[in-house]
């Protein structure tokens, strides 16, 4: 397996906050890697400098041999780094189909005026777009509730649409932040069916932070532990449940 994300010495601090202080961890392809820790250890404050939301204060993040730090999302995304958000952050007031249509157009190619004039490359790449959001509809099991506002949707479906969204845009790492989080348990097993089958199926990579414990000990190849910024331990799942540094943060949590 070749490494698909390595990230060295990442630190991240806010004023006197170091948020994140020397960070390391490393993705390689089809893996699923957890990245765990209690509430405020800077987890999501990871995620947001992996993806270009902030530029770290120092470290390096390469991904598929090329350095990221400090490039803008946008560009992160469009070499394949795509995330969903702690808190659902769907378009409201568009059906979940158009939700998938318009995280596409973000990736699609085709300029301006190519839209205006609808040449035949641009036709071809919007037809590719509503099979690909028919599909993953169909997928995630929403292909009767196409139509509907993402508002109508229940929280779970919510949930989903938003992994939906990201496997539209062809993603080569998907990074998940807490998607566990109000669901109940069926939900979750479905969850973590659906993470395993995006893992087999299309070959992504999956970065996960996740606060729920079954779920990442059954899911993850790999496990990192941060505490207060700082890396705490990492190992496979077993490893890392019989940590006595980890069981301590924890409080005995396993
Ligand atoms: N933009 C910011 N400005 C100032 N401080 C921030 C900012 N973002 C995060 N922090 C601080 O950095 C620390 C780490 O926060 P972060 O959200 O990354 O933790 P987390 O591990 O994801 O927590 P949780 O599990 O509760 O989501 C916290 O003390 C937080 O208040």
């Amino acid at each position: 397996m070749s490494k698909m994300l390595e990230v060295s010495d990442l630190t991240m601090r806010f004023g006197g906050l170091v948020a994140v202080n020397k960070v390391a961890l490393e993705v390689e392809e089809k893996q699923i890697v957890s990245i765990i820790g209690p509430n405020g250890a800077g987890k999501t404050t990871v995620f947001n400098c992996l993806t270009g939301f902030y530029r770290p204060t120092e470290g390096v993040i390469r991904y598929a041999g090329e350095e990221i730090q400090g490039l803008p999302g946008h560009e992160i995304a469009r070499k394949g780094v795509v995330r969903t958000f702690q808190h659902v952050r769907l378009f409201k007031e568009m059906t979940a189909l158009e939700n998938l249509l318009v995280a596409q157009h973000r990736h699609m190619h085709g300029g301006f005026l190519q839209g205006i004039v609808k040449t035949p490359a641009f036709r071809r790449a919007e037809a590719e777009a509503l099979d690909r959001a028919a599909y993953w509809l169909d997928r995630i099991g929403l292909t009767e509730l196409a139509n509907r506002p993402a508002t109508g949707l229940a929280y779970g479906q919510q949930r989903r649409l938003e992994i939906a969204r990201c496997m539209c845009t062809q993603p080569k790492l998907l990074m998940l932040d807490e998607p566990a989080a109000g669901l109940n348990p069926k939900e979750t097993h479905d969850l973590d069916d659906l993470i395993r089958q995006l893992r087999d199926e299309f070959g992504v990579s999956v970065l996960l932070i996740e606060h729920d414990m079954k779920l990442v000990m059954e899911i993850s190849d790999h496990i990192y532990v941060v505490n207060q910024g700082c890396p705490l331990a990492d190992g496979k799942p077993d490893e890392v449940k019989s940590n006595p540094a980890v069981i301590k943060a924890y409080l005995g949590e396993f």
